[in-house]
């Protein structure tokens, strides 16, 4: 566990980006559903990761009594240069008012027929999820990773790792110089 105390934002109300705070930090975050500022279904690393900006930084807007705001964000990019292959991944972005980092989750290959489906528009990847895993809300559950490592990685493992990194400089007396 991290030994955290401070009192941290949580731009949303998910229950697998919540459990992942938690289980990361040992804290309970008080959490708000504030808009991302990018697409339902970010398609680029870019607006993955500005959406999880703009998360953080709105949060502790509505939740000035905190210390840190936490903006978590899933997305999907296409990897054009190396395999040819979509990806999904989470990333969490850690705000105090002032300095701001990330945490860049893993990069997990999905279908690429489902990345095609949602470069066309008209759904979102929970949705197709939600149909494959024959559930309703896998965005809140194990979610893809879930489902397609049969429960060997979780949405919640994911945002975890992400999570612990983005707040990594803030804790660690190693990038005290920053
Ligand atoms: O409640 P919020 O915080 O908005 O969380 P979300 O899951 O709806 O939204 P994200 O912005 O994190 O993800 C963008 C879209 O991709 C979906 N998504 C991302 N990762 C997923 C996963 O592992 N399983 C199922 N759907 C996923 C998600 O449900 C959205 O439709």
């Amino acid at each position: 566990m991290f030994g955290f105390e401070w009192k941290l934002a949580l731009g949303t109300s998910n229950h697998a980006k919540r459990a992942a705070v938690v289980s990361a930090t040992g804290v309970e975050p008080i959490c708000h559903a504030v808009p991302s500022g990018v697409p339902d279904q970010p398609l680029t690393e870019d607006e993955t990761i500005l959406g999880a900006i703009n998360r953080a930084k709105f949060v502790l807007e509505a939740e000035p009594s905190a210390e840190i705001g936490l903006g978590l964000e899933g997305g999907l990019m296409y990897d054009q240069v190396h395999t040819n292959q979509w990806y999904l991944f989470s990333v969490c972005a850690a705000w105090n008012g002032s300095q701001l980092y990330l945490g860049k989750g893993l990069y997990f290959p999905i279908p690429n027929e489902i990345g095609e489906k949602m470069k066309l528009g008209g759904t979102e990847l929970r949705h197709i999820i939600d149909a494959l895993s024959n559930t309703v809300d896998s965005n809140h559950k194990d979610g893809a990773y879930g489902l397609f490592t049969e429960g060997r990685i979780t949405r919640r493992d994911v945002f975890r790792e992400a999570v612990i990194a983005a707040l990594t400089p803030f804790q660690s007396s190693f990038y005290k110089a920053n």
